[in-house]
């Protein structure tokens, strides 16, 4: 089933509402600063191309599906209140609001130019998350020469299920799982995370420390301890883009590499892995955030994209 959005009835100028012929509402903004789409289907932006870009800074896989219970492979999906497998069986990869329909609770266009959108969380059963289901979630999005998110959590007012010396608390593991779109993994290099150690998912979790420059032509799915800013330098299109971030102590970089691509939903044609890296903002399970009842806590990136200054080998 196809839900109807919740929408303000005045949308601000540059914000349209795009029916997509699969019958999908998608959140349409077109300014003179920048152009996004967003997803109400797990309040994912999908597309952001400030006007300085010739090209689009967000990946989304041609393949990808808007489809009720299915995560779309592309842009920035929120992984929430876990981040990766589930501790549980039965239930999702990444949480359980990448696949349910947010709704648009706030739509301002700013006088500097920037489009302001704030959006709640999805409404989900007891059983998919318990204790969650009495948390708010909400996801700002500013749109304009810079793309910030911000997903601010409030922890369900009862006690956690934590037990030691955060008794009480709830756990919280998360990400904003952007996805960057780059010419080919050829031209392309990650940096900022060098000496940053923490766990080699193609490892079964083995201790990594990552060096001074990632090349992700080599398969790579680590998360690591890191709470400053991560450059993708991509010769191919002469430009970087810079990924800042705050509430964050995890930075996941990801790419599946031909192989693993094959075997993924939205991934598996031929070659389309070449074009993305992933550099995620996130609280991993290697630094989870405990929150007392009732507490807040935000996590935040800010995205920017200009010229490539060199790229280091
Ligand atoms: O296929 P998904 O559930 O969307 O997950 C896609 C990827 O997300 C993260 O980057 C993880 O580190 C990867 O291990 C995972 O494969």
């Amino acid at each position: 089933m196809i839900p109807t959005p919740a929408l303000p009835l005045d949308l601000p100028p540059g914000l349209t509402l795009d029916t997509r012929p699969d019958g999908w509402t998608t959140l349409r903004v077109r300014t003179a600063l920048a152009q996004a789409d967003i997803a109400l289907h797990g309040g994912q932006i999908l597309h952001w191309q400030p006007r300085h870009a010739a090209q689009p800074v967000l990946w989304l896989s041609p393949q990808a599906v808007l489809r009720d219970g299915q995560a779309i492979r592309g842009g920035v999906p929120v992984c929430w209140p876990w981040f990766g497998p589930a501790d549980r069986a039965g239930n999702p990869a990444h949480g359980v609001v990448r696949t349910r329909a947010w709704s648009l609770r706030q739509a301002t266009a700013e006088a500097d130019g920037r489009l302001l959108l704030s959006l709640d969380g999805p409404a989900f059963p007891a059983s998919a998350a318990p204790g969650w289901q009495s948390a708010t979630l909400r996801l700002e999005i500013s749109v304009g020469l810079e793309l910030a998110l911000a997903l601010t959590t409030t922890a369900p007012p009862e006690a956690g299920p934590e037990t030691g010396p955060d008794t009480g608390a709830w756990r919280l593991t998360e990400a904003l799982h952007s996805y960057f779109a780059i010419s080919d993994v050829a031209h392309t290099r990650i940096t900022g995370l060098g000496g940053c150690a923490g766990a080699d998912k193609l490892q079964s979790g083995a201790a990594v420390t990552l060096p001074q420059s990632i090349d992700p032509a080599q398969p790579v799915d680590c998360m690591v301890a890191h709470s400053g800013e991560a450059l993708i330098a991509d010769s191919g299109w002469q430009r970087q883009i810079r990924v800042r971030k705050s509430g964050s102590a995890t930075t996941i970089v990801w790419n599946p590499g031909a192989a693993r691509a094959a075997q993924l939903p939205d991934m598996a044609q031929d070659g389309l892995w070449r074009g993305m890296v992933c550099v995620e903002a996130g609280n991993g399970p290697g630094q989870p955030v405990r929150l007392a009842p009732g507490a807040t806590h935000r996590l935040a990136m800010t995205l920017s994209v200009e010229a490539l200054d060199g790229i280091a080998a």
